[in-house]
């Protein structure tokens, strides 16, 4: 046989192993595909971001990795539109891997000199108003990454929307790099302060990454569907229509919303640990910082207290051990407070107990951890050990 004629087969044949090949990898590709799109409950997420681009480059970072996320979960995005700032690497990235992008502008957010590169379907509105209702209608969650007024009028809005009961779609903060903890600062002293309930505090979902947060958010989604997952270690506080109903023990549970149930929070426990410095005087006038350490936990038969009656056990539980030190350290002398250190935690540890016990609270274990004398009084104090050492290296 002549060698062209060789060669042309053997091109063809190789040809054909590569479609083969090629169409087994397009299978697997789709078989991938299928089982990640299994994956969310979610059709298409609202993204609220910022038209900026933000300082840090992790910020642009997180916005394109939430755009990859959403592509590996099968997710589409809807958005506000325009093709600037974190809103165009989320929406490229959507775009880039094959999921719908739809943006939703107005003729004056979007005016023919601006020449954007916009990505997927653009649809315009009349106005603002009508630009986040279309926003919210077409998403099944909503999720804002790092931005600015924009960004925060739309997350604000979302939220009371939530809270008014108008939709009952899970709401997330991408909180990059700690960018949203002064808000979530905010909304934990507006709950202190009671502008917020604990219910609504829960609305807000948030995670430092992307995978995390469309994970809390799927998890969210089962409880508005109705299921409720507890997990171990944590009781949950069920309310019928804002009032309390039952403590539910880990496990799942069915909690139709519709007929007002819902979960008002979850109560952890777990042993946690509160280290309180507490600086006092001793009756021979040295000022001393005494370092306490305590142990407690929610006492599971008493979650409803331990939910309702405190808003803030930290501080109250660092209030007793205060009040305790400050009235038993200045009636002994410096030396009396090192010898007595465990007499003075038993004090403590009583006194919590009795106190904390009504709040739903079981203290574990106190520990005067240190007791550190004043400055002036340390160097007096090494001062005399070392005189002492040397009169003794004397006499010997
Ligand atoms: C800043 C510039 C133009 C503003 N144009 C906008 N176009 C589209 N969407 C916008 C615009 N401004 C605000 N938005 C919406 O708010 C979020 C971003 O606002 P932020 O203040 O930057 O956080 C975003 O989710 C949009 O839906 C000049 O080019």
């Amino acid at each position: 046989m002549l060698p062209v004629v060789v060669g042309a087969r053997r091109l063809i044949a190789g040809l054909k192993r590569r479609m083969v090949m090629e169409e087994e990898k397009g299978k697997e590709a789709m078989a991938a595909n299928v089982e990640e799109e299994k994956k969310s409950r979610f059709r298409r997420i609202c993204v609220f971001c910022g038209t900026q681009p933000g300082k840090k480059i992790s910020y642009q970072e997180a916005a394109v990795e939430l755009g990859k996320e959403l592509v590996k979960s099968g997710i589409d995005l809807v958005y506000g539109g325009r093709s600037i700032g974190l809103m165009g690497l989320v929406s490229h990235a959507v775009h880039d891997g094959g999921r719908h992008v739809l943006g939703v502008t107005t003729r004056s957010l979007m005016p023919s000199e601006f020449t954007d590169q916009n990505v997927g379907e653009v649809r315009t509105v009349s106005d603002m108003h009508e630009r986040k209702a279309a926003m919210a209608r077409e998403a099944d969650a909503f999720i804002a990454l790092p931005g600015g007024y924009g960004t925060l009028e739309e997350l604000l809005e979302v939220i009371t929307w939530a809270q008014l009961g108008i939709h009952k779609k899970p709401v997330g903060l991408l909180n990059v790099d700690g960018f949203y903890d002064s808000l979530l600062l905010f909304i934990d002293m507006a709950v202190d302060e009671g502008f917020i309930s604990q219910a609504a505090r829960h609305i807000v979902i948030s995670a430092p990454s992307a995978k995390e947060l469309v994970k809390k958010l799927e998890k969210e989604m089962g409880q508005i569907f109705g299921c409720v997952q507890v997990d171990q270690s944590k009781v949950a506080i069920k309310e019928t229509f804002g009032k309390f109903d039952e403590v539910l023990n880990p496990g799942c549970h069915y909690l139709p919303w519709c007929l007002g149930k819902q979960i008002a929070g979850y109560l952890s426990l777990r042993v946690q640990q509160l280290d309180v410095c507490c600086e006092t005087k001793t009756m021979d006038n040295v000022f001393v910082t005494v370092v306490a350490s305590v142990q407690y936990h929610a006492i599971a038969d008493k979650a409803e207290d331990a939910f309702y009656r405190l808003s803030n056990t930290r501080s109250q539980i660092q209030s007793y051990v205060f009040d305790v030190i400050r009235a038993s350290v200045p009636k002994l002398d410096l030396d009396d407070v090192f010898d007595q250190k465990n007499g003075i935690a038993k004090a403590v540890e009583d006194e919590l107990d009795k106190a904390m016990s009504m709040y739903g609270y079981k203290i574990v274990q106190t520990l005067i951890v240190d007791i550190v004398p004043d400055d002036h009084v340390k160097k007096a104090m090494n001062e005399i050990n070392a005189g002492k050492c040397s009169l003794l290296s004397k006499l010997n």
